[in-house]
């Protein structure tokens, strides 16, 4: 058994509160106003645990995001990386056990966490099975989407009315326009802490797409409040020319900064302001800020997923859920190999809170 599973059983035990009502977590709805966004994003962004692409070789760091680099870069084995990472599905129990009596609160990454990885960013659907999935956990549980595409765009992906989106990696969050229980209603953007940004946002999209024209199969895409440079596909010998043109336009803009996904080259402001704000902002906003009785769950696949599983790790509540196939360095607790059991762990959590006696 790992830590983490001996963890879980602990917290069952000393779980107090009353289970949720399927349905009734909007019961206080609309979000209590949560602080000043702008305020908590002020200044800078802490450049040493930030994630943030310093100078040296980003070719390097292109490479390093390729799974078959993944594993080296840790130096474990499969099976030890396993045993700290336990799969979600197969300790199923164990996540429950640790939920018990408390209110889970959902967050899904959405690009290969909801949707597999795909080449063209703008094919990257979501099953029906999958949406219903989704749809299910909403009914049971606040349920908010976290995404580095723009909020507009990853809406149009999912469809589901009655889920918070946070896009642009956390930087615009949206509140349902829907609830589960259809008592209340709200539209209400809760956190922009980035719009003086979004001139010079839009003129790099400008400038980035247009040197990107040379490089073949190079793509900028336009994420409001970021942007993304896809290298996914362009040939490796052309990584190097790829990433020194985005360095030179960079140097321009001391205000924004470069993290990198799978295969993509993020570019966005240098403010206190990541996922794992997001999430904190999400949970202040329902109420349940300082809560022991809150139990979040987060899920992505990402380098911008571990700011969240930062948070998660650091006030020591709810878990988070890695999903990959290879051992890659990470502060969730749990793992995932693919969306496809994504779904599958969905499933079984509304499954469960269907079956559970209130
Ligand atoms: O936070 P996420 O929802 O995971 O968004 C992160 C980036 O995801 C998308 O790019 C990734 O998925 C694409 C489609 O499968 C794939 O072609 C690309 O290589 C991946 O990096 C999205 O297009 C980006 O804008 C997001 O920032």
């Amino acid at each position: 058994m790992t830590n983490h599973a001996a963890f879980a059983a602990e917290d069952a035990v000393t779980a107090v509160a009353a289970p949720a009502q399927p349905g009734r977590h909007f019961a206080s709805f609309p979000p209590r106003r949560a602080r000043d966004c702008r305020k908590a994003a002020l200044g800078r962004m802490d450049l040493s645990t930030s994630g943030v692409l310093m100078a040296g070789s980003l070719l390097e760091t292109m490479k390093a995001s390729s799974p078959r680099h993944a594993m080296s870069a840790v130096g474990a084995d499969h099976e030890e990386w396993i045993e700290n990472h336990p799969s979600a599905l197969e300790w199923f129990e164990g996540v429950l056990a640790a939920a018990e009596g408390k209110q889970i609160v959902m967050f899904l990454d959405y690009d290969g966490t909801l949707s597999p990885i795909v080449k063209d960013p703008d094919s990257a659907v979501m099953t029906e099975e999958m949406r219903d999935a989704v749809r299910g956990v909403a009914q049971h549980f606040p349920t908010a989407i976290v995404s580095g595409r723009c909020r507009d765009k990853v809406f149009n992906f999912v469809k589901l009315e009655e889920l918070y989106y946070a896009g642009s990696h956390g930087m615009d969050i949206k509140g349902p326009t829907k609830v589960s229980n259809h008592k209340a209603k709200a539209d209400e953007i809760l956190c922009q802490p980035a719009t003086e940004f979004l001139p010079v946002i839009q003129e790099v999209y400008k400038t980035l797409t247009a040197k990107m024209k040379s490089i073949h199969g190079a793509m900028v895409e336009n994420n409001k409040f970021c942007l993304s440079v896809h290298f996914r596909n362009v040939e490796e010998d052309k990584w190097d020319t790829l990433a020194r043109e985005v360095r030179a336009v960079l140097d321009g803009y001391k205000e924004l900064c470069l993290t990198k996904g799978r295969k993509v080259l993020e570019i966005r402001p240098s403010i206190k302001w990541d996922k794992g704000n997001a999430l904190e902002f999400l949970l202040e906003s329902l109420g349940y800020e300082g809560r022991s009785d809150v139990f979040p769950i987060y899920i992505g696949d990402d380098r911008t997923d571990e700011d969240a599983f930062k948070v998660l790790r650091n006030i020591g509540q709810g878990i988070g859920i890695l999903v990959t196939k290879s051992p890659k360095e990470t502060s969730a607790s749990y793992s995932l190999r693919e969306p496809a059991e994504v779904k599958e762990f969905l499933r079984k959590l509304v499954k469960s809170n269907g079956t559970k006696k209130d």
